[in-house]
């Protein structure tokens, strides 16, 4: 079993994942579907689901400055965009996935200091990791992005298909919402235009 994890969310909460606790309230769910959490294929599931809820909630004992820490002064100023950055994120409001694709770019602060590529996949993770809707995870990372970079400018485009949309309720897979975030000088209609075409390109 891992070591308990100090809960450090944006929202300044303190705790920790509580295995035990996720373990019942499985159970409690099975019984509560009308299963029966004693038969031998559901003995190890409780466990099992409450080690993939605190994977799958990872973000939330995390905070955006860890990732970001490797930065470069390059004296780079122009558009940096990583495109189809897988995402996976869990809809707060019926804790089914959804998934899709972000794209993340910005321009540089004056100083030119930028970040590793890869940091920018584990930013989406960070925030995607926790109960989210799409419009705040998108807001997420493009503010945490001008917090700790300081860049000039920042766009977050995400494109995901909602389970809670396709397995029930109005059941339309396929469906795809698209969220999108600018600050700074990516709101200029130009500049903003330019990264949009980058990112639509095929
Ligand atoms: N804006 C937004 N809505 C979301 C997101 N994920 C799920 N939803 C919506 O949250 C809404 C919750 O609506 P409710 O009427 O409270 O719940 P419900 O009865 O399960 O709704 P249906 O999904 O329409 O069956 C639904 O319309 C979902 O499609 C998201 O990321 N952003
Ligand atoms: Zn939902």
């Amino acid at each position: 079993m891992t070591d308990p994890v100090t809960l450090t969310g944006d929202e300044g909460r303190i705790g920790e994942f509580d295995e035990k606790r996720a373990e019942a309230a499985i159970r409690e769910l099975l019984i509560a579907v009308g299963e029966d959490p004693d038969r031998e294929g559901l003995l190890e599931t409780p466990a099992r689901v409450a080690r993939a809820y605190r994977e799958i909630f990872a973000g939330l004992y995390q905070k955006p400055e860890e990732v970001l820490t490797t930065t470069f002064d390059l004296g780079h100023d122009e558009m940096v965009l990583v495109k189809d950055i897988e995402v996976m994120s869990s809809c707060e409001h019926h804790l089914v996935p959804f998934h899709g694709v972000a794209h993340v770019g910005y321009i540089p602060s004056t100083d030119g200091k930028i970040t590793g590529l890869s940091k920018l996949a584990r930013l989406v993770d960070v925030f995607a990791r926790r109960p989210q809707v799409q419009e705040r995870l998108t807001t997420q990372i493009a503010d945490s992005l001008m917090e700790i970079l300081d860049p000039r400018g920042v766009i977050v485009v995400i494109e995901c298909e909602h389970m809670c949309m396709t397995m029930r309720g109005v059941r339309k897979p396929g469906a795809k919402t698209i969220t999108s975030a600018v600050r700074g000088q990516l709101r200029d209609p130009a500049t903003r235009n330019e990264a949009m075409s980058l990112i639509m390109a095929r």
